[in-house]
């Protein structure tokens, strides 16, 4: 039996408990009502955006990127002096005001203030600048803004503030996450090459690769530490039940009809083992003569975490061919092959892809990647984000046509590969969303389902590009 003094203390801890709760409550409540937050979801093809309560976007701006910036400026003060020998002396004073900076950002997004223009000189400032502007006035804060655009910002928003200092202008803040997170993997990256060796060109083949490449998108640092079981290619069919939307039959067979000189670009999305899986899909592609070349499309900047950069490709590169493991070195070795001859191209830097734009206005804004990618039979977009920019965050019903919902976009034949870790989608059988949430309502942040689509672009060999 608790003394009368324990039960008194207890009674007290419990009260003092609910007291914080509640006045949490009221915060939230007064939040909401101040920045005219909306209970009730979005509508059809309205725009996902964090002033939806029970959105993605919501959660986003109020717990995840305001916590992701608190670990990157956590990151920063523990990793000083391995900063400061890799970036100079000076970095100590440059990581003051860096972290003072990411500080700053952090209270606006709190505090749902307005963007801000770029000041920083940089390739990009003028077109992001010119991308602000054109923003309604109703759509420049946190938590009022299309969510793409708000979540795209934040993360230009962190490059400019360390292109502002001298000594950190060229350093990657999400690099080791990136680099650790490959090597975390190096046992199931190996089974997988052992187990896709020296496959023979069919459509079975092809559409496992694809897969692969597929539910490797599902391993993002902004969504999860974890790694993919050792088994993912032997038991790729078990996650069949899984895929949502299958066309990698219709993949393979506007592949194979496809004119000479056959390119296939991919757009990367992340870093380790997806950009791994990419690069055994890119071989096979090359080897079993379904295409002439292979280019890869990856981020100017460090981007959501995970994302490929050129010194990703070129690291993951560098790991395969000074690995001790035998296999990674023939394999590192054949991608420098790939390389050499070009039927690998690692394409320059475009700004496009770390801008705030959706794949609809590429041919406005970016006409010269447009044209680009109208030279490819095949298009792969990766991942989750690049879907939002194929969709344009916009809240389509779940049956739409993929093709319809790309607005136009349609420079050659456009498929996702994505695993479904927000509330966007199409393409999808009747009731498949009613029936997922009724069973899991977080089913769509789960990472658990995916989708393999594609917008057939029939082309004859002198077709026009645009
Ligand atoms: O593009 P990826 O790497 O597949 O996913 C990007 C992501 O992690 O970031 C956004 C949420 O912050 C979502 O689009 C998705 O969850």
């Amino acid at each position: 039996m608790p003394s009368e003094a324990s039960s008194h203390t207890e009674v007290t801890d419990a009260t003092i408990a609910d007291n914080e709760a509640t006045i949490e409550q009221m915060k939230e409540l007064k939040f909401n009502e101040k920045n005219l937050i909306i209970y009730t979801p979005p509508g059809v093809n309205e725009e996902l955006s964090a002033r939806f309560l029970s959105s993605f976007a919501f959660v986003t701006f109020k717990r995840r990127s305001p916590g992701l910036l608190k670990d990157l400026i956590t990151f920063l003060q523990e990793r000083e002096p391995e900063i400061i020998k890799e970036c100079g002396d000076y970095a100590h004073f440059d990581l003051k005001r860096t972290i003072w900076s990411l500080e700053l950002l952090r209270g606006e997004m709190i505090n749902n203030d307005e963007f801000q223009v770029f000041r920083v000189k940089a390739p990009d400032t003028e077109s992001w600048n010119k991308f602000l502007m054109n923003l309604s006035e109703d759509r420049r804060q946190w938590f009022s803004a299309v969510w793409m655009h708000a979540e795209c910002y934040m993360y230009r928003r962190i490059w400019s503030i360390f292109q502002r200092s001298e000594t950190l202008v060229n350093y990657d803040y999400f690099g080791d996450q990136k680099m650790s997170a490959a090597r975390r993997v190096t046992p199931q990256m190996k089974d997988v090459l052992e187990a896709t060796r020296k496959l023979a060109r069919s459509k079975e083949n092809f559409q496992q690769l694809l897969k692969l490449s597929a539910w490797g998108n599902r391993y993002d640092l902004s969504m999860t530490d974890a790694g993919p079981s050792a088994k993912i290619f032997r038991q790729i069919s078990k996650y069949d039940k899984d895929l949502l939307a299958d066309q990698s039959s219709d993949i393979w067979k506007d592949l194979t009809e496809a004119c000479d000189p056959v390119y296939v670009d991919i757009v990367c999305d992340n870093a380790g083992f997806e950009l791994f899986a990419d690069l055994l899909l890119a071989e096979y592609i090359i080897e079993s003569g379904l295409a002439r070349r292979v280019r890869f499309h990856v981020k100017a900047i460090p981007w959501f975490i995970s994302d490929v950069t050129h010194q990703d490709f070129l690291w993951l590169l560098g790991y395969f061919r000074k690995h001790c493991i035998p296999e990674f070195r023939a394999f590192g070795k054949r991608i420098q092959g790939y390389l050499r001859d070009r039927s690998f191209i690692l394409c320059d830097k475009s700004y496009f892809w770390t801008s705030g734009h959706d794949c609809s206005q590429m041919k406005r804004v970016q006409p010269c990647l447009y044209v680009y990618i109208s030279e490819a039979a095949l298009v792969i977009f990766k991942g989750d984000l690049n879907y939002r920019k194929l969709l344009g965050d916009i809240n389509y019903i779940s049956t739409a046509k993929f093709s319809d919902c790309l607005r136009g976009f349609q420079p050659t034949s456009v498929c996702a590969l994505r695993v479904i870790k927000s509330d966007i989608y199409c393409g999808l059988p009747v009731c498949t969303v009613d029936w997922l949430t009724e069973d899991n309502p977080d089913w769509m942040i789960s990472g658990e389902k995916a989708v393999i689509q594609v917008a057939i672009k029939h082309r004859l060999s002198s077709d026009f590009l645009v």
